[in-house]
């Protein structure tokens, strides 16, 4: 199986390589993961989504009485996560547009290694109800030799966020190198997401600008998950339990609602591109 199908598409900027494999033939491994995810000498992206039925996956078997797909998702380095905010609302878009599965009244189940999430359609956004973030941890990041407060948050995969002070710029951190985090608290890595506070804007109660280094991916455009974890601490500390937090990273504008208990992640989900690859010309 040398030549195969891909679609490429992206959530604010966070880009994907989909590859439909419903019956979970494709032997992917961390080194294709990684060749595929080159921007020189691959497709390029910042993760690779596996279109594959739950009951086809051992990953996913487990949740196959409530999803009939699983999201099996690799960052760009080969390793898995499990979890991706805007690789769900991806990989619905690509059921949807491929016509592999249709909403019911109550949304679009996904499953992935958290859980199983419930994407909601509406034109050109996709909502997804997440898992509720667990804010659970002080600790720090540094960036260069600069250190930041941070807190811990886990939404099915780790974060640690930082909030900038007012006169520290985001553009002004250097996030061409991994955060220094503390391990002992993120033995198997961590997202670190930095935010300042956003001036008011219309429809939110909160606004917060975000930058982001993805475990396993460096920095990326947009982080989904990294979205939610910031927009909890956001409301945490306005001492909110619900409202609508809107959170602009360099890709675009995500938004988060809590609303009685319930944590949706809403944005953009757009298909740019299909194709074939050669897997053989690659590794
Ligand atoms: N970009 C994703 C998160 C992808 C996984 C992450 N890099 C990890 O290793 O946990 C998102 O939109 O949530």
């Amino acid at each position: 199986m040398d030549r195969v199908l891909f679609t490429k598409g992206h959530g604010t900027g966070n880009d994907f390589v989909i590859l439909g494999d419903p019956d979970g033939a494709l032997d992917l491994t961390p080194e294709l993961v990684a060749a595929l995810c080159d921007r020189h000498r691959g497709i390029g992206a910042d993760g690779v989504l596996r279109v594959v039925r739950s009951a086809k996956h051992p990953d996913g078997a487990g949740f196959a009485a409530d999803a009939e797909w699983f999201m099996d998702y690799w960052n760009a380095d080969g390793s898995i996560a499990e979890m991706c905010g805007n690789g769900v609302r991806v990989f619905t878009r690509y059921l949807l547009a491929n016509g592999l599965a249709t909403p019911g009244p109550s949304g679009l189940p996904v499953a992935t290694r958290a859980g199983v999430v419930r994407a909601v359609i509406d034109d050109q956004i996709i909502a997804v109800h997440m898992r509720t973030p667990d804010v659970y941890a002080a600790s720090t990041a540094t960036v260069g030799p600069l250190t930041f407060p941070g807190v811990a948050v886990d939404c099915g995969n780790p974060h640690l966020v930082c909030g900038l002070h007012d006169s520290l710029p985001l553009s002004s951190l250097d996030l061409h190198h991994a955060p220094g985090f503390d391990p002992a608290l993120f033995p198997a890595g961590v997202n670190v997401e930095f935010t300042t506070q956003g001036e008011p804007v219309e429809g939110a109660d909160l606004h917060v600008n975000m930058r982001v280094y993805e475990r396993g991916s460096a920095e990326t455009l947009s982080c989904g998950s990294g979205a939610l974890a910031v927009g909890a601490v956001a409301l945490r500390d306005a001492g909110l339990t619900s409202g609508v937090v809107a959170v602009d990273l360099p890709g675009g504008r995500l938004t988060v609602t809590a609303d009685n208990s319930a944590w949706w992640l809403a944005g953009p989900a757009v298909l740019v591109a299909t194709g074939e690859v050669d897997l053989a010309a690659l590794v």
